[in-house]
């Protein structure tokens, strides 16, 4: 099976490098990045597996989209706001039966590039778990879960390739209910990025849970009122999760032990966009709530606020994010909260 991989980061590595034991694997990158794998290949850390190490002949490394011909599946793994671009750099490339599959996070990435690769198979995937780029060609996986990818006979001899690769698989009749799901996860990233903290020492903290308690609440109003219903990927079901969140931090440890099993060094991938100077996601996370809410006629101010803070440390450059404590962040997301409920009257 040949699988190519376009945007070879975090995750793009991930899979791309676990893949390359069961298949002939192409990772399309930006040339420095390519220049590092090969030099010295990929080491992959974490995920409770014992390291792997990628030799750079191991993978075909490449840094533009005529690598991606012949392939039988391109994973894409850009940022959702290079998701048209990459559609469109691939547009000419793609072998004719090829299948790309989105490991994107985000609603939007599968029908984007629906959009722009019309008569192509696109698959919606999902990942779970996270990703940081430790070192140069260090990837290490923080955290545990299940790859999701739409079900059926186009994605099953992929979704057979990961398992044999050691990659947890579900293929899934409901993927826009997963990414759905997935989003009210990812509202978490603002929040993680902001605090500058590890995940587990972040989310270990009421008040933070707090901030993420107040953001779940309006998407899953904007949610109820568009009538999309998120899939329950965890013993609490989403609409309960705002509930959970805000329990006291002993209550919460004991109850939500899973969503605390993150080893010290993983953070959200916004956090690592902060860190390097990338524009972030907030467009897509955040500002999806935002959108959706204001589609209903209703608002959603705390994500709008913090849509806000991510784009004011956007703005400072590499590293140069403010970092804000869990008690101070809440504070901010109450006073907009209450802002808005002034406003509506
Ligand atoms: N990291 C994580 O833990 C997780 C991430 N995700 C999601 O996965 C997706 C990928 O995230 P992540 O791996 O962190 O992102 P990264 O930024 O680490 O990786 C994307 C890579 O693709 C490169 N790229 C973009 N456009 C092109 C192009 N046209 N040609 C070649 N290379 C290109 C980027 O370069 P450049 O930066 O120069 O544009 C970057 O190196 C996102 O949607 C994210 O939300 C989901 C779960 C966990
Ligand atoms: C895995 C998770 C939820 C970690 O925050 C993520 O999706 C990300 O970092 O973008």
């Amino acid at each position: 099976m040949k699988i190519a991989v376009f945007g070879a980061g975090s995750i793009g590595c991930h899979l791309g490098g676990m893949l390359a034991e069961v298949a002939d694997v192409t990772l399309v990158g930006r040339p420095a990045a390519m220049d590092v794998l090969r030099s010295r290949g990929l080491l992959l850390t974490g995920g409770g597996r014992a390291e792997r190490r990628v030799a750079p002949a191991a993978v075909r490394l490449a840094t533009g989209p005529q690598a991606a011909a012949g392939a039988d599946y391109v994973l894409v793994t850009v940022k959702s706001a290079a998701t048209a671009q990459a559609a469109r750099e691939l547009a000419g490339h793609l072998a004719p039966g090829a299948a790309v599959v989105s490991f994107q996070n985000g609603l939007r990435n599968p029908g984007l590039l629906r959009e722009e690769l019309p008569g192509r198979t696109v698959l919606a995937g999902m990942v779970p778990y996270n990703v940081v780029q430790a070192a140069p060609g260090v990837f290490h996986q923080g955290t545990a879960g299940v790859l999701m990818v739409d079900g059926g006979e186009r994605s099953a001899p992929l979704a057979a390739a990961m398992a044999q690769a050691g990659l947890a698989v579900e293929p899934r009749d409901d993927m826009p209910e997963v990414q759905h799901a997935k989003l009210l996860m990812n509202l978490n990233n603002a929040i993680n990025a902001l605090s500058g903290l590890p995940l587990r020492e972040q989310l270990g903290q009421r008040a933070y849970r707090a901030c993420l308690a107040l953001c779940q609440r309006e998407a899953l109003a904007a949610f109820r009122a568009a009538n999309l219903a998120p899939a329950r990927l965890s013993p609490v079901p989403p609409g309960l999760m705002p509930l959970v969140l805000r329990l006291p931090d002993r209550l919460f440890r004991r109850l939500a032990a899973a969503t605390l099993r993150v080893d010290a060094q993983a953070r959200s991938s916004m956090w690592e966009d902060l860190q390097r100077g990338r524009p972030t996601e907030i467009d897509t996370l955040q500002g999806e709530v935002t959108a959706l809410a204001t589609r209903h006629g209703m608002r959603a101010p705390v994500n709008a606020r913090l849509a806000e803070l991510v784009r004011e440390a956007e703005s400072r450059g590499t590293g140069g994010a403010r970092r804000w404590g869990g008690a101070e962040l809440l504070a901010e997301l109450r006073a907009a909260a209450d802002e808005g409920a002034a406003e509506r009257g």
